[in-house]
């Protein structure tokens, strides 16, 4: 059996430039990876089929699930008879704005380029990743990246200053495509990812706070009101920053100091059953 740590991201900034012909919208968005991570065991089946055991009862075990269309897929690209049972143990919230299975399928296709032994660079394997999904392609490399295309066109960045991340879920799923549908491209206030990028490299940590922004946070709110009072509660524990990740519902804080880190942790799990207080993961992955 490998096993294949598939860790979360949140969204340091996300914005939307305009919608594209093709329905999508065109991204330029910095994303990170945190301390919490999906465990994906792979053991490889003589009888050419794919079989997704998990421990969440709340995630598809058929071709909906995104490990398994990740392993379709580089079954297909590389003419593979073998099949694989995939086992999935799940610690990343589902549909949070985490990209948990878009983790989960990028673990997946870097674990089976290994067990395998196909020789795919990751640059191909970020390639493939694109075809499941727009996150994907990020979480094949991991660390911290300006995103841009779609999601798919990743540029590296170096590690982000050292901070605590405190992670709060409320109980309600949010649809991506329904928020970027939501999205009113006329009214956008754009967040500055130049700054960003130049605290990134500085190693700026208030610069850093003072440039978080997420576009879709707005359609968001709207949808679900719950997720303004979380940032809120998070600012008055004294967060120096806070913004929701992806298209939500996750909130995230930044805090770099440990008794205001207890107090948000501890203040938080009074509204929300999943809370989780995690470090940043520095430096990209290196291929599985
Ligand atoms: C919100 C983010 O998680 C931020 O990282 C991503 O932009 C979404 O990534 P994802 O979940 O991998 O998204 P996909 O599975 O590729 O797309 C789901 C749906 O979101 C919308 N979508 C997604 C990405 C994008 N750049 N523009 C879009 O409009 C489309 O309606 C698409 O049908
Ligand atoms: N391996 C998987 N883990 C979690 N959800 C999965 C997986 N495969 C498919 N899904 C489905 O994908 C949907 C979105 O779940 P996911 O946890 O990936 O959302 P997300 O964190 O919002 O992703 P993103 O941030 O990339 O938009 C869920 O409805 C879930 O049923």
């Amino acid at each position: 059996m490998l096993y294949v740590k598939a860790p979360a991201k949140i969204n340091l900034t996300l914005d939307v430039l305009y919608k594209r012909p093709d329905n999508y919208h065109e991204v330029e968005m910095i994303m990170t990876t945190v301390d919490l991570s999906d465990r994906i065991g792979l053991e490889s089946r003589a009888d050419g089929l794919i079989k997704i055991i998990s421990t969440n009862g709340f995630i598809p075990d058929d071709s909906r699930n995104l490990a398994y269309q990740a392993a379709q897929l580089i079954k297909d690209t590389c003419g593979v008879a073998h099949g694989v049972t995939i086992s999935i143990e799940k610690e990343i919230p589902v549909a949070a704005g985490l990209a948990g299975g878009s983790s989960d399928a990028a673990a997946t296709l870097k674990g089976l380029n290994e067990l395998w032994e196909l020789g795919l660079s990751i640059d191909t394997l970020a390639e493939l990743g694109a075809k499941i999904g727009s996150d994907v392609s990020f979480c094949i490399y991991g660390g911290t990246a300006l995103a841009t295309g779609r999601g798919e066109v990743i540029q590296k960045l170096p590690a982000p200053p050292t901070c605590w991340v405190v992670l709060a879920k409320p109980k309600i799923g949010v649809s991506t495509a329904q928020v970027y549908g939501g999205l009113n491209i006329e009214e956008i206030e754009h967040p500055n990812t130049k700054m960003m990028i130049q605290a990134i490299e500085t190693n700026d940590y208030d610069l850093m706070c003072n440039s978080v922004g997420n576009v879709l946070e707005s359609v968001t709110f709207k949808l679900h009101p719950e997720v303004v009072m979380i940032k809120e509660q998070m600012k008055r524990f004294g967060a120096d920053a806070v913004l929701m990740s992806g298209s939500g519902p996750t909130v995230f804080a930044l805090v770099d100091n440990e008794s205001r880190l207890g107090r948000i942790y501890n203040g938080l799990r009074g509204f929300c059953d999943e809370v989780f207080a995690v470090r940043l993961l520095g430096e990209r992955n290196s291929l599985a």
